[in-house]
């Protein structure tokens, strides 16, 4: 087991060259947000581009359209019912999929849509309710990416591995997301108050930082869009993952530093300064 430190972020977040454009850092696309969980996918958003990603496509159900658009005008949009959907999927680096989804009809047949159109080349992050529907039905899983990233809470990995928060220890937990998926590609990043970072192969990372101010509704779907971002720009593997992981916990305690509570909102946009700070570091 190795705790992951603020190295991380040196040796990931790389200075920016002269000579790029936005297509260099990256398409993600991030998928959610009911009617009655708009928030969750536009603080996923707000998460994504906060870390920089390069272009930001969000499907969401219609009535998120000017709230989205009012919030991070960065963000383009896309009708989740639209049937552009599949071409869109298929165009993208990184699709994050679940904030604010809901378990309706509609949402599974997101995941089916979404298992059909992504690749190799294509990283998905499953968080919320696609992990709750993937639970459900193992089929939905996109296992035709090149990258899967599975965020759960306790909860949400007790309902995908079936195994009771107590009892989720190292061990049976690498067991699990080797039987789920396997593919040594896929990672799993289960949430707690010390998240622990899994990958296919046993390696396991602990986040030794963070706070309770950070218990807020929308700081998983804020860390969601965080590692879409991040992955978007510096790549899949493990140690994008532990520093998208570890940067979310250090803004977290910043603005802990000052505030009883860290608002996911607040916590997306003190990213940009810190990430500057850690590309001139390498
Ligand atoms: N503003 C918005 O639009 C927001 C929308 N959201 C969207 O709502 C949807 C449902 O997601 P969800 O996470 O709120 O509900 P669910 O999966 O039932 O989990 C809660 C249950 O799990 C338990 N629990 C145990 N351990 C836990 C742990 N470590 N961390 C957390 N929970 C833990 C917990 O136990 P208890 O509180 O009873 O002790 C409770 O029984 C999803 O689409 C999501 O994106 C949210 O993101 C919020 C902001
Ligand atoms: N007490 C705590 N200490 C440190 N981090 C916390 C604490 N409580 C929550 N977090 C972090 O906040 C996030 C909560 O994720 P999640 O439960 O999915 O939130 P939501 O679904 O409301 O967005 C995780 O990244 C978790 O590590
Ligand atoms: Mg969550």
């Amino acid at each position: 087991m190795t705790e992951i430190s603020e190295d991380i972020l040196k040796k990931v977040i790389k200075e920016r060259e002269s000579d790029t454009h936005k297509g260099d850092y990256g398409r993600v696309l991030l998928i959610g947000g009911s009617e009655n969980y708009g928030g969750a996918i536009i603080m996923s958003t707000e998460g994504a581009i906060n870390a920089g990603t390069g272009l930001t496509a969000v499907a969401t159900h219609p009535l998120n359209l000017a709230p989205l658009h009012a919030r991070v005008p960065e963000a383009m949009f896309i009708n989740w019912r639209d049937a552009k959907l599949a071409d869109l999927i298929k165009n993208m680096d990184v699709v994050v999929c679940g904030p604010g989804l809901g378990m309706s009809d509609l949402a599974k047949q997101i995941l089916v849509i979404l298992r059909r159109c992504t690749s190799e080349k294509q990283t998905v992050v499953l968080d919320a309710s696609a992990l709750d529907l993937i639970s459900q039905d193992k089929n939905l899983l996109p296992t035709n990416a090149g990258h899967l990233i599975l965020t759960p809470h306790q909860m949400e990995w007790q309902r995908l591995s079936q195994i009771r928060i107590p009892f989720q220890t190292d061990s049976a937990n690498i067991d699990a997301l080797n039987q789920l998926i396997p593919d040594t590609n896929a990672l799993l990043v289960l949430k707690s108050n010390h998240t622990h970072v899994y990958n296919g192969t046993g390696q396991i990372f602990v986040n030794p930082i963070g706070n309770p101010g950070m218990a807020t509704g929308g700081m998983g779907d804020t860390l969601a869009g965080i590692i879409g971002g991040m992955v978007a720009q510096f790549g899949p593997g493990v140690e994008t993952v532990q520093a998208a992981v570890y940067l979310h916990s250090l803004a977290g305690d910043l603005l802990a530093k000052d505030n009883y509570v860290v608002r996911p909102t607040e916590l997306s946009k003190v990213l940009p300064k810190l990430m500057k700070k850690y590309s001139e570091l390498a």
